[in-house]
């Protein structure tokens, strides 16, 4: 058996706002495999959570986050390739974003989304390093994609926690399962430590010191005084979230399932949990402005891996981006970009006799929310031996109809149906 398991990034919206994206989308190939499969609803990591992807990646792929998890700070540290010092180092998510110096008001989250990844790697290596001048402390940064980056804040000599609030204040840190908030207060929030101890005391201190003088260093950086020349909104302060001590300790998805896993990643999230799972990972460059190269070369790290592993995860950022910006006619445009040179391609190259396909999204990102939801999210599963149910669309009205009915958890997916599977390729 074999199996393409095909995740669109936040697709999904919130039908009772009006039309989604997926029913103004024109996406033939989509749809026809929604009306060859099996179809349903995935509430990803549960009712009323509205997860970020780390932990409804992992869920998906069949890990409850809520067991052992360690949140999304060090999944995006080995994503981009940093090890992380026990007891004396904590990760976090990190954005570059756009703020007011003197009050902490927050422009933008992502400085106007136009940060090339050069320009933060530039910033990034002004910080990277620094002294906190408490603590015996330091930070470590790293940029990865866009206005994206992680922070490591350390001690030489004192041991800190992860127990520490997030200084961005678009997420609320619960346990290590963080959630998307429906709206908050645009101003940079103060680390406030999560328990009593010593250590989180600490943590936070050091993590109130990066926020002091990242805004100090971001400030008159000669990259932020080209982009104020080009009209462009400044990167001159770093917003923390997710912290995280240590990797989660998890059995290995070949071990879980008895199956040969690979992943194609885009995103440095994806390319860690991929790593910790010991999946056989095709990393590709971060998506571009040229759709048709970026999925041509999707396309073929999937079919390569397939050749290879028996379950090919492949993560497809496109869609989430626009429903953060609450554009709809990106985001229609986005799908239309996946169907038309990722997945009719896929459909004319693999045999259905011997491979399924399993699609659906780690989330929902409506454009008329401009966050992530707890909403549930659109499911089909294509494969021999499984009754189509006749749904036309890829929708998520459309596949709530379906036969697979209502999954509460993401982490129900996988084990039902690769057993379902399994009987059928028996
Ligand atoms: O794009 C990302 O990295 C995340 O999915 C959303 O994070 P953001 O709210 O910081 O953009």
């Amino acid at each position: 058996m074999k199996l393409v398991y095909l995740v669109l990034d936040g697709v999904a919206d919130k039908p009772e706002d009006g039309p989604t994206s997926l029913e103004v989308a024109r996406k033939p190939a989509l749809d026809g495999v929604a009306s060859k499969s099996a179809c349903g609803l995935v509430y990803t990591v549960g009712r009323g959570v509205a997860p970020e992807s780390d932990a409804a990646v992992f869920s998906i792929l069949g890990y409850d986050p809520h067991t052992e998890y360690t949140g999304r700070g060090p999944i995006e540290a080995v994503g981009a390739g940093l090890e992380i010092r026990e007891g004396f180092e904590v990760a976090f998510r990190a954005n570059f974003a756009t703020v007011d110096p003197e009050t902490r008001r927050i422009i933008d989250r992502r400085c106007g989304r136009n940060l090339s990844s050069e320009e933060a790697r530039e910033l990034a290596r002004a910080l990277d390093g620094v002294d906190l001048g408490v603590h015996d402390g330091y930070a470590r940064v790293v940029a990865t994609v866009g206005h994206r980056a992680v922070v490591v804040i350390g001690s030489r000599s004192r041991r800190l926690s992860d127990n520490v609030g997030n200084t961005d204040p678009a997420y609320e840190k619960r346990g290590y399962v963080s959630v998307a908030k429906p709206s908050f207060e645009p101003f940079v929030a103060e680390a406030r430590p999560l328990d009593d101890s010593e250590e989180a005391r600490r943590t936070a201190d050091l993590v109130n010191a990066f926020t002091e003088l990242s805004i100090r260093v971001l400030r008159g950086h000669p990259v932020n005084m080209a982009r104020a020349r080009e009209g462009k909104l400044p990167a001159n302060a770093i917003l923390l979230r997710d912290s995280g001590g240590r990797l989660p300790r998890l059995q290995r998805i070949s071990e879980k399932y008895g199956l040969r896993f690979g992943a194609v990643a885009e995103m440095p999230v994806e390319i860690g949990i991929a790593r910790i799972l010991g999946m056989d990972m095709a990393s590709v460059p971060p998506p571009s402005e040229d759709k048709a190269k970026d999925y041509a070369d999707r396309l073929e790290a999937t079919l390569k891996l397939l050749e290879r592993n028996d379950v090919v995860y492949v993560h497809l950022k496109g869609p989430d981006e626009p429903g953060h910006d609450g554009d709809l006619k990106r985001k229609v445009e986005a799908i239309e970009a996946i169907d038309k040179y990722y997945l009719a391609p896929l459909l004319r190259e693999i045999d259905p006799a011997t491979t399924a396909l399993l699609v659906t999204a780690d989330h929902a990102t409506p454009y008329t929310r401009k966050s992530h939801t707890d909403d549930p999210v659109p499911l089909a599963l294509m494969a021999p031996g499984v009754t189509p149910d006749g749904v036309p669309r890829f929708t998520e009205k459309e596949c709530s109809r379906g036969s697979l009915g209502v999954f509460e958890h993401g982490y129900e997916v996988l084990p039902r149906l690769l057993e379902r599977l399994r009987r059928v390729y028996a």
